[in-house]
């Protein structure tokens, strides 16, 4: 019993740390985003709705059994079920982010990208921490359509792009979501800047390499 409610106490305070880090480097901001953790019981840890990820408290998230059912804190963000579709789908998740980062929501905004993987592969670490990204079609935020349309796609990336909105990460644990999501958002700004000049993408090859 005492393991389990540390491991809780530690994710919990973890959450809290890791929104006070992206709110406060501008990498969302307002009440806008929202973090997920699972527990080894496969429960799961979830920000409030209209909380700012620069001010959580511990002890107001949202808890939900490994069935899925809100059994504490305070009212979960909008989009718990878009957060329990990334855990259905990407089995070994431990954690999901979602923000609104502004290059990846100016990118997700583009009606020229390929909506089957948005990003060049332009770095080793883009490769490594993301991959692929698709983009999911539009619909408003907490739409249960939204969720759905996001399991389809979660299928084959752990990494999704939510037309018009933002991006949703999972990760085995809390930093590897974290890192990943401000990996795709550095990215997205790459893009930008580089955008209108030639570039040189890694090869087939040199991606193969890095997943080896
Ligand atoms: O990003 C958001 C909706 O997409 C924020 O919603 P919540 O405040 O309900 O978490
Ligand atoms: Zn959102």
């Amino acid at each position: 019993m005492t393991a389990i409610l540390s491991e809780e106490t530690k994710l919990r305070d973890q959450i809290v740390s890791v929104g006070k880090s992206i709110f406060d480097r501008g990498l969302t901001f307002g009440s806008t985003g929202n973090i997920s953790a699972r527990l080894s019981s496969g429960e799961l840890l979830m920000t409030p709705t209209n909380a700012s990820l620069g001010s959580l408290a511990p002890e107001r998230l949202s808890r939900f059994s490994a069935e899925g059912v809100h059994t504490g804190g305070d009212k979960p963000t909008k989009e718990a079920f878009l957060h329990q579709c990334m855990y259905c789908q990407q089995k070994m998740s431990g954690a999901v982010v979602h923000l609104h980062s502004t290059y990846a929501v100016a990118v997700s905004i583009l009606a020229d990208i390929d909506p089957d993987d948005v990003l060049p592969p332009l770095t080793a670490y883009y490769v490594m921490r993301v991959g692929s990204l698709p983009l999911v079609p539009y619909f408003p935020p907490g739409d249960k359509a939204l969720a759905d349309a996001v399991a389809e796609k979660a299928k084959t990336s752990h990494a999704v792009l939510l037309a018009n909105h933002g991006p949703v990460v999972a990760g085995k644990t809390l930093l590897d979501a974290q890192y990943a999501t401000e990996e795709l958002e550095e990215t997205a700004k790459l893009f930008f800047i580089l955008r209108g000049q030639p570039v040189r993408p890694l090869t087939g090859a040199q991606r193969e390499q890095l997943r080896g």
